[in-house]
């Protein structure tokens, strides 16, 4: 149940005007202060059409109030909400009337917070609640929709309760330390623990493509000078965003352009072309596209059609740590006729000019998004930090396989629970406090 002594206050529809505007109360003190601006008694789970007054008994504006009775609301508290006329003028009054009746403003996500903090949501899906408000496509929308419904949070709770109860055991046989471990059902422990290890492998690479679902992929376009950098961002991007010339060297500064494309979300980055020497704005122009590449997931290669050999080899090691890679031959418009085609799945023959082969290129930049995979039925958004979480669970896990393997159980056990710990740590069920502000803070108001 709520701990929370005070009662907040907040528009919870988007700022501007609009149809109808919602002020949503969430505490203790919610229905009390409702009933004073709307003269009357509140029922719960009853819409009362009603007139909002402010102090001198002056109507401000009539809507709906809806009284949610605490714990069947959305926070776990008593939460009431004034529908008013979309107006924010009235909106801000309205929330002005609560605040003299003994509300405050509520912080961004304090909402959510309080639902988390009530047990109403998990860390995770309160995270996904901020991800379908902010999702820009419709894949991200029910990805974030099926996160929010708990099909992460689920998953990762069944891989911490089988990580625990093998703890159990394995603590349990500590006790017998004289007998061998498989007489105590060693086989079966490390044949339960390989399988927690495959869930969570399986798992990781699921909450990798939910997170390039979220934030989109970041892809770094890179090559030689003058091999048409630039003009394929422009192409890509539907408009002449980045200076385009036939002088080799135009490009010296990053250029981010986010696109859209095919309903995957992109973060294109333009940089300096590749080539020894170069005069000081070169040189720091492509020291920018190095530190720009260590981001990067998918470095888009840009080579010359009719000479794709220059700069290669000078590119291949530039982008060496970059994991994703796709390169694509350039100006095809101006090859003879009846050069052969290029060989290769990563290697795509295009024409920023002329279009040419820009529908294939768009094809695979979605695959890469979604991680190869073009259906996306049970994706979950994620975010970084599961991710990273769940790779400290793995880590800790496989060094748990190998104490088991040697019959360390005390050690294999110190494992299991670091790896228990950082599930933890997705669901919230173990959260330090800087980590939930961080969280909730990045929330909008109302929420
Ligand atoms: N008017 C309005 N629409 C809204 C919200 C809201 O707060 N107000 N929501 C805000 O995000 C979303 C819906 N989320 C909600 C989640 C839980 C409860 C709720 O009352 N839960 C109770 C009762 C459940 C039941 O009757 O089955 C509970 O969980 O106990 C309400 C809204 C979207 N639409
Ligand atoms: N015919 C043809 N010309 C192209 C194509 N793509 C780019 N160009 C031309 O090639 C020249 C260089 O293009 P940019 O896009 O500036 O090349 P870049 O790789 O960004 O060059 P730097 O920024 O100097 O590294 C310009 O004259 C472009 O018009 C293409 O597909 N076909
Ligand atoms: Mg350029």
């Amino acid at each position: 149940m709520s701990g929370s002594t005070d009662t907040i206050v907040a528009i919870a529809t988007a700022a501007g005007a609009g149809g109808v505007g919602i002020v949503r109360l969430s505490g203790p003190q919610s229905r009390t202060i409702a009933e004073a601006v709307v003269g009357q008694r509140l029922p719960p789970r009853r819409a009362r059409y009603a007139q909002f007054h402010d102090e001198h008994g002056d109507t401000l504006d009539d809507g709906i109030a809806l009284y949610f009775a605490a714990p069947a609301s959305y926070t776990g508290e008593d939460v009431v909400e004034l529908q008013a006329h979309g107006s924010p003028v009235v909106l801000q009054q309205l929330v002005a009337r609560c605040c003299g009746l003994g509300a405050r403003h509520a912080r961004p996500g304090e909402f959510s917070e309080r639902a988390f903090l009530n047990g109403k949501l998990d860390l995770a899906q309160a995270e996904a609640v901020a991800d379908l408000i902010a999702a820009s496509d419709i894949h991200a929308a029910r990805a974030a929709r099926r996160a929010l419904d708990g099909v992460f949070s689920q998953r990762v709770d069944a891989i911490a309760d089988e990580l625990l109860a093998l703890r159990v055991h394995i603590e349990a046989a500590i006790d017998f330390a004289d007998e061998p471990l498989d007489t105590l059902g060693g086989a079966a422990l490390r044949a339960r623990l390989a399988d927690a290890v495959q869930a969570m492998d399986r798992l990781a690479s699921e909450a990798e493509r939910g997170q390039k679902l979220r934030d989109g992929l970041h892809a770094v376009i890179v090559g030689p000078p003058n091999a048409g950098k630039s003009s394929l961002l422009n192409a890509l991007a539907g408009s002449d965003r980045a200076i385009v010339t036939p002088i080799a060297g135009t490009t010296r500064d990053l250029l981010r352009e986010a696109v859209r494309i095919d309903g995957v979300e992109l973060l294109l980055v333009d940089t300096a072309g590749l080539h020894e020497g170069g005069d000081a704005i070169e040189r720091e122009g492509m020291r920018r596209a190095h530190d720009e590449m260590q981001r990067a997931d998918l470095a888009i290669v840009v080579l010359d059609a009719r000479d794709p050999e220059s700069g290669r080899r000078a590119v291949a090691e530039a982008i060496a740590g970059v994991p994703r890679q796709l390169w694509l031959h350039n100006k095809a418009d101006l090859l003879e006729p009846g050069v052969a085609p290029v060989e290769g799945d990563d290697v795509l023959r295009v024409s920023a000019r002329t279009g040419e082969g820009l529908q294939r290129l768009h094809a695979a930049l979605r695959a890469q998004a979604t991680g190869g995979q073009t259906n996306l039925a049970g994706a979950f958004t994620a975010r970084a930090r599961h991710v990273e979480a769940l790779r400290r669970a793995r880590l800790a896990a496989g060094l748990a396989q190998q104490e088991l393997a040697a019959e360390t159980l005390d050690l294999a056990a110190e494992q299991l629970r670091r790896a228990h710990e950082a599930l933890g740590e997705i669901t919230g069920r173990i959260t330090p406090d800087e980590l939930l502000g961080h969280i909730f803070s990045s929330f909008c108001i109302g929420k």
